[in-house]
């Protein structure tokens, strides 16, 4: 996703620095400390405008829910949701996810989510793809045992990629869903800005997996 630059985008997210963190490395162990009430805390990178964080949080207000994005003008756009959605259960990090585990503690995050994450199809840029094993043992670090990791996409040379991905590596897979829409686990379903758009020329693909052996 790329977007034109905001030119109100700065000083908005220096305004409003109670709901986004620009220097995440402080926070490294800490991050509940940003939350009202202290509770599991699930991560989504590469947010985009932040539609699927945001209907998240307004579901699920037992969870404490952290959105990372590493467009300024992106994350602007999801920052001023936020602030009107009045949620005290969100908070946007503006940093690139790629280390989460020179973001998170050892098992600070109980759930990951992955959402149309930049496919990388040529096979020389295979290990900038967010599900290539480099990445998966880093999510492994800052999970908890059994955390869980969703991703979705609509890419389904990426989807296939990921599946034998996370097979290598050890995950178990709680499931997987060749056709998500139409699948009875469509009903919690909570749609991205790309799934919405997506959905209407192909299936979505998901999967969600876990690391057993974690001890
Ligand atoms: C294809 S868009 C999908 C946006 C959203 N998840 C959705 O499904 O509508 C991918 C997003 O991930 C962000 N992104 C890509 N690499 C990232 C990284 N290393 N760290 C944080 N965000 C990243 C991009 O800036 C972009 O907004």
């Amino acid at each position: 996703m790329r977007v034109r630059k905001k030119p109100w985008a700065d000083s908005y997210i220096k305004d409003h620095a109670d709901l986004i963190v620009i220097e995440p490395k402080d926070h490294i162990g800490k991050w509940q400390n940003r939350f009202k009430a202290v509770q599991p805390i699930q991560v989504e990178i590469g947010i985009g405008k932040g539609q699927f964080i945001i209907e998240m949080a307004k579901r699920h207000p037992e969870v404490n829910f952290l959105g990372i994005e590493i467009q300024e003008s992106v994350i602007a756009v999801a920052l001023r949701k936020v602030v009107e959605s009045g949620l005290t259960n969100v908070q946007l990090v503006e940093t690139d996810g790629a280390d989460v585990d020179e973001l998170f503690g050892e098992g600070e995050v109980s759930q990951l989510y992955l959402n149309f994450s930049d496919p990388w199809p040529k096979t020389r840029h295979i290990k900038r793809r967010l599900t290539s094993p480099g990445f998966l043992a880093t999510y492994l670090k800052v999970l908890k045992p059994e955390g869980r990791i969703q991703f979705k996409t609509d890419n389904r040379q990426l989807f296939e990629y990921s599946l034998t991905s996370f097979n290598n590596f050890g995950f178990t897979f709680e499931g997987v869903w060749l056709d998500l829409h139409k699948s009875d686990q469509n009903e919690d379903n909570v749609e991205t800005e790309y799934e919405e758009k997506f959905s209407k020329k192909g299936p979505i693909y998901e999967l969600v997996a876990y690391f057993a052996l974690k001890k």
